[in-house]
């Protein structure tokens, strides 16, 4: 692994984001034309011929392998929980890093029915950033320092990375990313992150809405809304996702904060998310909307609002089990069974 982040500054992020690898066409072809004469009838694995097919892009094989998938867990806190926008105290946050170290979370036992390899990335926990609705969240040093965080924490050796996040509050600043990307209001993207009832929601809104008026010379420059209006967890999603991309490593995307991190990608590159499909659509009200802005469609629709990077991690169960029938699978041909032709 590389031991100094190839980017010093935004403008050096930013020009690693736009040189981003494409996938590798020749093994697109190769991949379909192999799950074309697969023993079974055209198109009956459904969605997961295309995974397997997307899966082959990246990996530049006919035949993809998921043999090292990578899950990190980034966490940070932030000023803006102080404004009530949680059901839970910000304490939460440091407390359930020490529940992943120990084996404790939903995300470690996904982790080990996945056979994925889960490491944890605190940033700066006792440092909250600045509460969005007075200034910036992030300084511009603190926005590069966690572009650099979440790069690093990419193993170059990985074949399939997932992003997850704990951060009490964050839905909050996710929201804010969204509503800032896409437009719209904080009623519009705001929803009850670990359980808010009426009031907090309405008061979650209304935060939102102050960041908003706060920031609105960010305009919809990705990075800029990431900086003044997301948090260091969110930014080093987005690094982590931008580096996967770099390593031509395919992503599962979890949730609404994590994709709230790569939309701030997409808003840079309109191609930066083509490594990266959609592992769920959680329950998080403007989740879906997010997902339909970014073009995503997701895997799993199971109702969770977790985070941590579950839902990615349950949809590489199926990614798994797509990429062993397409690369497992006999041909016609090798099985002697009639291709019915
Ligand atoms: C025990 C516990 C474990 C979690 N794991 C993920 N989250 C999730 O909840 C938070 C976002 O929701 P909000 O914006 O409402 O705070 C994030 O930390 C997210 O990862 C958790 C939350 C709690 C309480
Ligand atoms: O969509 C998510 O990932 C989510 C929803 C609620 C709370 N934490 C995460």
């Amino acid at each position: 692994m590389t031991v100094t982040p190839p980017f010093e500054d935004r403008a050096g992020f930013l020009s690693l984001l736009l040189a981003a690898p494409d996938a590798d066409g020749a093994a697109v072809a190769a991949a379909k034309a192999r799950d074309a004469v697969l023993t079974k009838p055209p198109g009956a694995l459904g969605r997961l011929e295309d995974l397997a097919v997307w899966m082959a892009g990246w990996q530049g094989r006919a035949a993809p392998e998921i043999n090292a998938p990578q899950v990190v867990v980034f966490a940070g806190n932030h000023g803006v929980a102080a404004q009530g926008v949680s059901a839970f105290p910000a304490d939460v946050t440091v407390q359930m890093v020490a529940n992943f170290e120990a084996g404790g979370a939903a995300i470690n036992q996904l982790c080990r029915v996945t056979g994925a390899a889960m490491t944890v990335v605190a940033l700066d926990l006792d440092r909250p950033t600045a509460d969005f609705t007075q200034e910036a969240a992030l300084t511009e040093a603190d926005l590069v320092a966690a572009l650099q965080a979440g790069w690093m924490s990419v193993d170059p050796a990985s074949d399939l990375f997932i992003a997850g996040e704990m951060g009490i509050g964050n839905s909050t600043p996710a929201a804010a990313i969204a509503a800032a990307l896409f437009g719209g209001t904080g009623a519009d993207w705001a929803g009850r992150g670990t359980g808010l009832d009426d009031a907090g929601l309405g008061r979650k809104a209304t935060v939102v809405d102050a960041g908003l008026a706060r920031h609105a010379d960010a305009g919809r420059d990705g990075l800029e809304v990431l900086r003044r209006l997301g948090g260091r967890e969110i930014a080093a999603m987005a690094g982590a996702i931008a580096a996967a991309r770099h390593h031509r490593i395919p992503v599962l995307l979890d949730g609404f904060i994590c994709c709230a991190a790569a939309a701030c990608l997409a808003a840079e590159h309109q191609d930066a998310l083509d490594h990266c499909r959609a592992g769920h659509a959680s329950a998080e009200q403007a989740h879906r909307r997010l997902l339909e802005k970014l073009g995503l469609d997701p895997i799993l629709d199971l109702g969770l609002r977790l985070g941590e990077g579950s839902g990615a991690a349950l949809a590489l169960a199926v990614l798994q089990g797509a990429v062993a029938c397409h690369s497992g699978m006999a041909t016609f041909a090798e099985a002697g069974v009639s291709d019915g032709a």
